[in-house]
């Protein structure tokens, strides 16, 4: 029988903090027998002119991770907790968030086709020790994943955009939905792309 001494978050912290709205994060914590307690900010998810994709989701994440540690209660804890906020985008020449609207969804999958683009998920951790966030010894990295997405039509593209997928999802894709099937290969951690790079997470902590 598998007890919390098994699992390497649960064994080292009281409590873990989900500081995102993501239903995928939540999913991939739980996936790993992880339950945390789901309390989102809410952050300027603006970036500076000219700023590298790899640097971009972790400077999100900080920000996502300062505005978690704003809310009212999250530091009433006795014991330790771990604070966990990430961020993801696509890349591929430009920068790509969630789509605004369906033709801008339409652009960033256009642009996808037939070539490669990365995915970078931002993660930043911080221990809070008896509601004392260790500001001093933060975690940030940026995780990368090489996608290969193969070919499809502009109606193919229009009939993925009907169906809804793409609205809340970086480069207006999910890997985990109906657009698998037009990704040729990737290369990388496949969580990552979904929004959480959970062994990479558990590497750093063992630094
Ligand atoms: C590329 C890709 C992204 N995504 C999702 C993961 C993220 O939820 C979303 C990118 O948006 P984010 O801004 O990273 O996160 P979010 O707004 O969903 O949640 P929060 O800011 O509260 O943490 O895209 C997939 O689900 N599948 C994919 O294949």
């Amino acid at each position: 029988m598998k007890t919390k001494l098994d699992n390497p978050l649960l064994s080292r912290y009281d409590r873990v903090i989900l500081a995102s709205k993501s239903p995928r994060r939540l999913d991939i914590l739980r996936d790993h027998g992880v339950e945390p307690i789901v309390k989102p900010g809410n952050a300027d998810e603006s970036l500076p002119e000219g700023i590298s994709f790899t640097d971009a989701v972790t400077m999100l994440s900080e920000r996502k991770a300062m505005a978690a540690l704003e809310l009212p209660d999250i530091l009433v804890f006795e014991g330790k907790s771990l604070l966990i906020a990430s961020d993801t985008i696509v890349y591929k020449d430009i920068i790509m968030g969630k789509p605004h609207d369906n033709e801008d969804a339409f652009n960033m999958l256009a642009s996808l086709r037939n070539d490669t683009h990365y995915v970078a998920t931002g993660v930043t951790l911080i221990d809070i020790i008896d509601g004392v966030p260790q500001i001093d010894d933060i975690c940030s990295f940026a995780e990368v994943t090489e996608i290969i997405c193969g070919n499809y039509t502009d109606e193919d593209i229009w009939s993925y955009i009907k169906a809804g997928e793409p609205a809340d999802k970086a480069g207006a894709y999910a890997i985990q939905g109906g657009f698998r099937k037009y990704i040729r290969e990737f290369r990388g951690d496949y969580e990552n792309v979904v929004g959480l790079p959970y062994n990479r997470i558990i590497s750093e902590l063992n630094k």
